[in-house]
């Protein structure tokens, strides 16, 4: 691990855009990327494999030490490739089932801190785009360029309602705007590293953006702070 790799940090609700641009922004500027998100949803997704209860702290705890994870690079314009227990499940982790339960178990202190390290060890030469809820709070404390990225709860809804639909899932509107709204709250009210902007963090709202606009902000602040050499 290269702890003076810079670390741009992209934290905020869900669909408000962060994976998209963490994953556009590492391209662009030839940087590791880490979907920290997805750490949780493995997590959630492998104990249900294994009949393991998402309140199970200890045995949670367990598979988070030893969850057998690889991402892989992503081929042009597609997300990186994830895989568990030499299964590909890239597609399965992303919906809101997965999520709910994401965010379940990242309500537990002890898992949080079994997968501290894992996020850490990420940060490597030229620099890393780490994207989740508590990269600039915690995790990265000391990146030098935090944004926190919000758009309306109906807005972020309906992105994830069009993403869904496009992949040919049965979506509703209405359930997605409740799941995420139920989603906001718990991450915003659980005691450890809770959804909160870092104090030193730019907050962008994307509700009318597009997501060249948002790239374009994020870059013109990685060349006033000269981050990409
Ligand atoms: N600024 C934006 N305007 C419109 N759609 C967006 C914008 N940002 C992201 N999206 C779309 O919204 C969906 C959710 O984005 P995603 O990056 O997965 O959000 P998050 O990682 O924050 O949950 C994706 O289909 C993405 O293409
Ligand atoms: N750094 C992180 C990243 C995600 N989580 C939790 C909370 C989130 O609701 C779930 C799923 O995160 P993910 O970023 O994949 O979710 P979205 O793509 O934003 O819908 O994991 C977290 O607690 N800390």
């Amino acid at each position: 691990m290269s702890v003076n790799a810079p670390v741009i940090t992209i934290d905020g609700p869900s669909g408000s855009g962060k994976g998209t641009v963490a994953g556009l922004l590492a391209k662009q500027l030839g940087w590791n990327l880490l979907d920290s998100g997805a750490l949780y949803r493995l997590l959630a997704f492998c104990a249900r494999n294994h009949g393991v209860d998402l309140s199970n702290e200890a045995s949670l705890k367990l598979l988070a030490a030893h969850l057998d994870v690889q991402f892989l690079a992503a081929a042009d314009g597609k997300p990186q490739r994830i895989i568990l227990e030499g299964e590909e499940v890239t597609d399965a982790i992303r919906n809101e089932t997965v999520g709910a339960g994401a965010s379940q178990v990242a309500a537990l202190p002890a898992v949080r801190d079994a997968l501290l390290q894992r996020q850490r060890a990420f940060r490597e030469a030229p620099g890393l785009i780490a994207d989740g809820r508590d990269m600039g709070t915690v995790v990265f404390e000391d990146a030098p360029l935090k944004v926190f990225l919000t758009a309306s709860a109906e807005e972020r809804a309906n992105r994830r309602y069009l993403q869904l639909k496009a992949k040919g899932d049965d979506v509703n509107l209405a359930s997605l705007l409740d799941e995420i709204r139920a989603r906001d709250e718990r991450d915003t009210q659980r005691a450890v590293a809770p959804l909160k902007p870092a104090a030193d963090a730019i907050q962008l709202d994307s509700t009318q953006l597009s997501i060249e606009q948002v790239l374009e902000r994020i870059l013109s602040e990685v060349a006033n702070r000269d981050l990409a050499g």
